[in-house]
């Protein structure tokens, strides 16, 4: 019988540089460093670089990239006409995705022999992501209430401007920075469903924005990315604190999955959530919101009593996105725009020492069998 690895759990499919996940020191490492160090110390651009070329970058590299990401962020006419297109229904995910596809389309980069995997137009491609995906996020979160798009400023670093686009003002400085640290702890995190599959479209030796579209749309799913939207969704419907008890009983009694706890890795706990359950704490003191963090200590003791069954990521940075202010729904788009620093490194990483992944698989279907004649 062949060995079959459902789910490809404990199998190793390849190395990588970029980061490693460690569930037996319940540790994070970007490039050597450890994660909770750089979210303490870098600005989110600085951990864009040491994702795509292993090293810190120097002061005049750092400046020199932030130049040039701010010059990238304005949106294309074509991707303005393209939001105001597609169905004020369509989920954030589905928009963002598609953006991404056209703008591969209009890349006239891609154009020529060998251009879909030129290492130095992909890094060009990955800075135009980075740059361009905040301000689609923005224009997307403020078209579902009714806004135009705030244009980017060239004053403000990436996670200011951010916010800056999406609300038209900036919070407090420490809030600023706990969006900060959440885009610096969803950056990367090895082998996970949404780089593997870009890693898998990259060794087709297909373009980079392809291998992108197909992770944007890995990670739309709740037992991935969609986590951080769906724990928001699990906070309303059980409501209080009080109701966590008996909600959970019957969640658990119907087999449900809880939203923002378990991980493929990770089983004694998520080495990122200590650094942004406080991160949550600085706006939970912010909001005086009690209820909410009442909920989520409830939620998280009870589930952990019951199951020992630890909260992922996307269980502190859910209700941070929330009293950021930004809608359920445009959670994912906002790991999106931070993961494509992880995502476009793998994609580098991939074409730089290629093998086409096609894995095998063992056949369970009907015996050869043949269509009757006449
Ligand atoms: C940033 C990220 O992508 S982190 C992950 C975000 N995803 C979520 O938060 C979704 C909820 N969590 C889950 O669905 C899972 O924990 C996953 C998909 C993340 C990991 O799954 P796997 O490693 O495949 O673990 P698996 O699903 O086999 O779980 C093992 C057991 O724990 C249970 N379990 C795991 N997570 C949960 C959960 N969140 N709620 C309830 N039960 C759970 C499973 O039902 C299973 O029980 P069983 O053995 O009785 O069948
Ligand atoms: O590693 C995983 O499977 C999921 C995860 O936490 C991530 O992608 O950040």
């Amino acid at each position: 019988m062949t060995d079959i690895h459902k789910g490809l759990a404990g199998v190793v499919v390849d190395t990588t540089a970029v980061s490693k996940v460690n569930p037996e020191t319940n540790s994070l490492l970007y490039r050597g460093y450890p994660v909770q160090e750089l979210a303490a110390t870098q600005p989110f651009e600085a951990v864009t670089l040491l994702l795509w070329h292993g090293e810190l970058p120097t002061a005049d590299e750092l400046a020199a990239f932030e130049r040039e990401e701010r010059a990238l962020r304005p949106l294309d006419p074509r991707t303005l006409a393209l939001l105001d297109t597609l169905p004020g229904t369509a989920h954030p995910m589905d928009v963002v995705r598609t953006v991404v596809s056209q703008l591969g389309a209009c890349d006239d980069t891609l154009h020529g022999p060998g251009a879909w995997t030129d290492p130095e137009l992909d890094l060009a491609r990955a800075r135009y992501l980075f740059a361009q995906l905040p301000t689609v996020v923005a224009a997307v979160q403020r078209r579902r209430r009714g806004l135009a798009p705030i244009p980017p400023r060239d004053d403000l670093d990436y996670a200011s401007n951010f916010l800056w686009m999406t609300f038209g003002e900036l919070p407090s400085a420490a809030a600023v920075d706990v969006f900060r640290v959440s885009m610096v702890l969803y950056a990367e995190h090895s082998f996970n469903a949404s780089t593997f599959t870009a890693r898998v479209i990259a060794s087709t030796t297909a373009d980079l924005y392809s291998a992108v579209v197909g992770a944007i749309g890995a990670l739309k799913g709740p037992l991935h990315g969609g986590a951080n939207e769906a724990v928001m969704h699990l906070f309303d419907e059980i409501g209080s604190a009080e109701r966590v008890g008996p909600w959970l009983d019957r969640a658990l009694a119907e087999k449900r999955k809880i939203m923002g706890f378990g991980h493929r890795v990770y089983k004694r706990g998520d080495s990122r959530v200590p650094t942004m359950r406080a991160a949550l704490e600085v706006l939970l003191e912010e909001s005086g919101d009690t209820g909410l963090a009442e909920l989520y200590e409830t939620l998280e003791r009870e589930f952990v009593a019951r199951k020992g069954i630890y909260p992922n990521l996307d269980y502190p940075s859910g209700p941070a996105y929330r009293l950021l202010g930004f809608d359920t729904e445009i959670f994912t788009p906002l790991f999106v725009a931070a993961r494509v620093t992880g995502w476009t490194a793998h994609i580098m990483e991939q074409a730089a020492a290629n093998a086409l992944i096609r894995p095998l698989s063992a056949y369970d279907g009907p015996e050869e069998r043949h269509v009757p004649q006449g």
